[in-house]
């Protein structure tokens, strides 16, 4: 029997009722305008050689559920079974996060602040964030914590961002940019991954709020 095969059916059918569910909070959010965003939930035993996760088929309209929304793939991003579904186009960016991170599930949406920001700090390459009480969602609980996003290249050949994520992703941040794009955040769970989401989302609108009253253009 092959690795995927010995996962038990129960745990695959648990986990596609929590995606099914985040899934449909986050379409209540607006953040899969234009059928933009992917989301990603690992399953069964990790090696950063071997693992597998259920991800959003590509160019779904994320906000309606049906019985074809997400399939299994592998770390090479193969299907695990057979199926007629393309995985997301953005899969290469989940599969190198997993290999990097061992996280268990990965959430990427775009919004408005986070375009913005990762524009305006595009020179730097990341977003500076300090001293906000949320940058302890992530874990971090430094007096007057200061952390930076790193934001990565937005190439239309999406496995050309790969290398960029290799180099750039930081294990003290859950979570980079991709420029005018989106951002991927992850946590060892869904419920993390969740957090860690809206925490950055939160810090994003702060942040651009704050340079706008700072007067910048
Ligand atoms: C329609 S937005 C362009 C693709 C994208 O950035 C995205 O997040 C959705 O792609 P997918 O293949 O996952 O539907
Ligand atoms: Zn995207």
């Amino acid at each position: 029997m092959s690795a995927f095969a010995s996962i038990p059916l129960e745990e695959k059918r648990r986990v596609l009722e929590e995606f099914t569910a985040i899934k449909a909070d986050f379409a209540s959010r607006g953040w899969f305008a234009g059928t933009g965003g992917n989301l990603s939930m690992r399953i069964g035993p990790y090696s950063p050689d071997e693992f597998f996760f259920a991800v959003t088929a590509s160019g779904k309209d994320k906000t309606r559920s049906t019985p074809e929304d997400f399939l299994f793939v592998d770390q090479d991003g193969k299907a695990c079974e057979t199926t007629s579904l393309r995985p997301s186009a953005e899969t290469s960016l989940h599969r190198e996060i997993y290999r990097l991170t061992g996280a268990g599930a990965i959430f990427h949406i775009h919004s408005v602040f986070n375009n913005i920001v990762s524009e305006w700090f595009w020179e730097r390459r990341s977003v500076p964030i300090e001293g906000v009480e949320l940058i302890k969602a992530f874990n971090i609980w430094d007096e007057d914590a200061a952390i930076d996003v790193p934001i990565v290249t937005n190439y239309a050949d999406v496995p050309r961002i790969v290398p960029e994520i290799t180099e750039r992703l930081d294990p003290r941040i859950p979570g980079l940019l991709i420029r005018k794009h989106g951002i991927c955040a992850w946590g060892k769970d869904a419920f993390e991954a969740k957090k860690h989401l809206e925490a950055f989302e939160f810090l994003f609108e702060y942040v651009y709020r704050w340079e706008l009253l700072k007067g910048r253009a």
